[in-house]
């Protein structure tokens, strides 16, 4: 795939995330961008493309213009996608935490077929996940027949990464174009590359990512599924009607109240720049020339409330330390509300609260994943009581 000097980047999920920052960024470095996906339509769309825009809106909103990229049916080509990878500088994706399985046999083909006198590529997954690669390289691992002493592991550098930029669903009729914010955040652990990091401008590099990953998460998604959840109870439809509701702003400033303290504590974080940072997150909320919606901030809802995401992981840490960390419980509370059918894990999460086989306290240990006697499941399953109710 790589010509001359041209690097190449293979992109997995040619979403609104994949083409509307990861791709962009990208493109903006040098790369050639490979997009790879299953929807047909999508792939159709950009092979038949020489550019698409990427539009801003908000204060100071430009338009950028994303040129020389290929495209790749994942599901119809998938030799042509591990040819990809075999050769490309990059690797990234942006499919979702539940769809890294389903990519990393492809990638761990790629490096089987990659050869070994290439430089290593940079894997990156771009997810709203803890670890999102780290749990990406254990799928490519189970996919390698060595296992974890496969030869081929060696070819690449595995590295976490956070990702933001406020992307909302498309407009119908937009095409390939992308309406975002202004506003990004890329961040990547450097760690892994010994100091052979890929070029990539606008990147922020840092040392380890796990107070990154968590200050993002637990602040700007903590935040946004709490408004897309108490925004949904309240009738709202997009976010920034949701967050201008006085009763939903200030369940959302409480939720970040307790995160924030939870944050400043774990990671030494400066009390005054998060401050700052919480208070710039609801500006992004507010912006009222963003498209967003509560039903697509809120989607997946078991994943939201799921062990390791933005809702119960500060929230069990928090009861550990003997708190009750009352606003996240009540979004949580607010997500059981969450009955979309279009969204299959509403409809899900809906069947499981009718199911009078299950009692609140078994509900709330399946859909958190913790332990009956955890301190955080009692006063969850007191919500599911009220939703059940
Ligand atoms: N949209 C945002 O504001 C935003 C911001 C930061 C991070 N993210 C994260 O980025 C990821 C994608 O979110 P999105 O909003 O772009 O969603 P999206 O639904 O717009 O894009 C996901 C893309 O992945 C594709 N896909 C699904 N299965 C695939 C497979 N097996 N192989 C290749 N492609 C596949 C889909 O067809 C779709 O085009 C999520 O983890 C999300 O949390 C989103
Ligand atoms: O992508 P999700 O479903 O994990 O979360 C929904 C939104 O909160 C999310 O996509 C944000 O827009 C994004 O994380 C901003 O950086």
């Amino acid at each position: 795939m790589t010509t001359g000097a041209t690097k190449t980047a293979v992109h997995f999920g040619a979403g609104n995330i994949g083409r509307g920052f990861v791709g962009l960024l990208l493109h903006e470095a040098g790369y050639e961008v490979v997009f790879s996906d299953v929807n047909a339509e999508l792939i159709d769309a950009l092979a038949a493309a020489d550019s698409y825009t990427v539009h801003e809106v908000g204060a100071g909103a430009q338009d950028h213009a994303v040129t020389n990229f290929q495209a790749l049916n994942s599901a119809a080509d998938p030799a042509a996608v591990v040819a990809a990878v075999a050769s490309a500088d990059v690797v990234t994706c942006a499919v979702g935490p539940n769809v890294l399985r389903f990519i990393a046999p492809t990638i761990a083909e790629g490096l089987a077929a990659r050869d070994a006198s290439l430089p290593k590529v940079a894997v990156m997954a771009c997810e709203n996940a803890i670890n999102a690669t780290d749990r990406l390289e254990e799928f490519v691992v189970a996919a390698l027949p060595g296992g974890e002493s496969d030869p081929a592991l060696a070819k690449a550098v595995f590295a976490n990464t956070a990702v933001d930029r406020i992307v909302p669903a498309q407009e119908p009729g937009q095409g390939l174009d992308v309406t975002v914010e202004t506003y990004f955040e890329w961040a990547i652990d450097r760690t892994p590359f010994g100091g052979a990091e890929p070029e990539i401008p606008g990147v922020h590099w840092v040392d380890g990512l796990e107070a990154s990953i968590e200050r993002k998460l637990f602040t700007v998604n903590t935040g946004h599924a709490t408004t897309a959840y108490h925004g949904f109870v309240a009738g709202a439809d997009k976010i920034s009607d949701a967050i201008a509701l006085p009763d939903v702003r200030a369940a959302v400033e409480a939720v970040l109240a307790e995160t924030s303290a939870y944050l400043i504590a774990k990671h030494e974080l400066d009390a005054a720049a998060h401050a700052d940072y919480v208070a710039r997150i609801l500006q992004r909320f507010e912006n009222p020339h963003l498209p967003d919606t509560v039903t697509r901030v809120g989607r997946q809802p078991l994943r939201k409330l799921s062990r390791d995401e933005r809702f119960v992981s500060p929230g069990a840490a928090i009861a550990e330390g003997g708190m009750v960390p009352s606003a996240i419980l009540n979004a949580m509370g607010a997500a059981l509300k969450f009955d979309v059918p279009d969204d299959e894990q509403s409809v899900e999460l809906q069947a499981l609260l009718a199911d009078s086989s299950k009692g609140d306290t078994e509900i709330a240990t399946q859909i958190t994943g913790l332990e009956a006697t955890h301190p955080l499941v009692a006063p969850f399953s007191e919500r599911i009581a009220l939703a059940r109710a």
